[in-house]
């Protein structure tokens, strides 16, 4: 493909993406990934730069922009490379017309900027919510050790106390190492997380919104595989998705067990009172993964924010049921809005007075309210609120 039908495509594509994320369809990975299957001529060079340009726009996008042509020359506006690809050749952009306007820039919507301002994030700080995110791996205890792990590229420790950096791109899910279970991908913040709740072997932890698992595998690794590690969710697919990695980790102590949304503790009625530790790393907007989702900042609205209060309040009380008395919870999200993390904190300690924050040890962050931040600017990991109460 020659570079300016490379722009014509990004630009086709990003038009499907807009309309998606307005209608909240499918994301844009699921799109791009649909259109490369279904146009084998485009080679695996233009199929990079492709995807480069659709996410390089979508960065450049403030605001939903109106329309693919728009978002693209927006991107123009700060890459002098692009605007000159609107020549009118075959499978290229027509040219720009006297009155077309570029779509508009900056972080986010303005009513999720000032979102964000409220809770310390702005210049700077915000910016950087849409950098490229590193890749970072987990080395797994239970098979491999990070000082003696022989890798095929060069890695840098983190402060995470297993975690590594790779160069950018590096295709982990090839390696023999990582089909081996020896190492997981796992962002340095998400690793942190899991280092809050300080699960020993021989507990009783709960990871009580666990997803797919990622970091249900990194408290398998802690607890040496021992003892009682149930992972819970509301969503069948996620949580299924669960048990292969489980395999590949060599963790068998995990337990999952599918939720019935608003009926959750009936499925755990038997850990009622019994967890030394939950972890709730709760549903929220995800501001702090804007890096690796850029388009999730078109997705959000004030309802859909509402929503994730209501459902991080729902699963914090769920964790206060399962606590036996001396235990702590651990609440996550991956999130800088205040009102997804510190608030929602101060609140579930206002609902649940025997409990209090407890102190933590991260080797990264700084204190938020009574729990402690992550932040791709400071940090150099995922966005995060972390905090714990016993
Ligand atoms: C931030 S994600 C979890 C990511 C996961 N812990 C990981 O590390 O990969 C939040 C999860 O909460 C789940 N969830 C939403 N409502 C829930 C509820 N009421 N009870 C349990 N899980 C819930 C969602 O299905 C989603 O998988």
């Amino acid at each position: 493909m020659t570079p300016a039908a490379r722009v014509q495509t990004a630009i086709d594509l990003l038009e499907t993406i807009i309309a998606s994320a307005r209608a909240k369809g499918a994301p844009a990975d699921r799109i791009l990934g649909d259109w490369f299957k279904q146009n084998r001529f485009a080679g695996s060079k233009d199929r990079r730069a492709i995807r480069e340009l659709v996410y390089a726009a979508i960065r450049a996008c403030g605001p939903v922009p109106n329309r693919g042509r728009a978002a693209m020359l927006r991107l123009g506006q700060g890459d002098p490379s692009i605007l000159p690809l609107f020549d009118g050749s075959n499978y290229g952009p027509a040219p720009i017309g006297a009155k077309e306007m570029p779509a508009e820039g900056g972080v986010a919507p303005e009513w999720l900027v000032e979102r964000l301002a409220a809770s310390g994030v702005e210049g700077e700080e915000a910016a950087a919510l849409l950098d490229r995110a590193p890749l970072d791996i987990r080395v797994n205890t239970l098979k491999a050790d990070r000082a003696t792990l022989k890798l095929p590229v060069e890695t840098e420790p983190t402060a995470a106390p297993n975690g590594l950096r790779l160069p950018t791109g590096t295709q982990v899910e090839q390696w023999a190492e990582y089909r081996d279970g020896k190492v997981e991908v796992q962002d340095t913040g998400s690793q942190l997380a899991c280092m809050a709740v300080r699960a020993q072997p021989g507990e009783t932890i709960v990871d009580l919104c666990a997803g797919g698992g990622g970091k249900t595998l990194a408290l398998a690794a802690a607890m040496d595989d021992l003892g009682k590690l149930v992972a819970s969710d509301t969503d069948r697919g996620r949580l299924s998705r669960l048990k292969p990695r489980a395999e590949r980790a060599g963790a068998a102590m995990i337990e999952t067990i599918l939720l019935d949304p608003k009926r959750e503790l009936e499925a755990l009625s038997d850990l009622a009172g019994q967890a030394d530790a939950v972890l709730v790393d709760a549903p929220c907007s995800g501001t702090g993964t804007w890096r690796r989702n850029p388009e999730a900042r078109w997705r959000l609205d004030e309802a859909e924010l509402a929503r994730l209060r209501a459902a991080q309040d729902h699963v914090l009380d769920i964790a206060a049921a399962l606590l036996r008395p001396g235990g702590r919870i651990v609440f996550v999200t991956c999130s800088l809005l205040d009102e997804e993390g510190a608030e929602r904190f101060d609140a579930f300690l206002e609902r649940h007075k025997a409990m209090s924050a407890q102190p933590l040890a991260l080797p990264l962050g700084t204190p938020r309210g009574q729990g402690w931040r992550l932040s791709p600017y400071r940090d150099g990991t995922d966005g995060f609120f972390i905090a714990c109460a016993g």
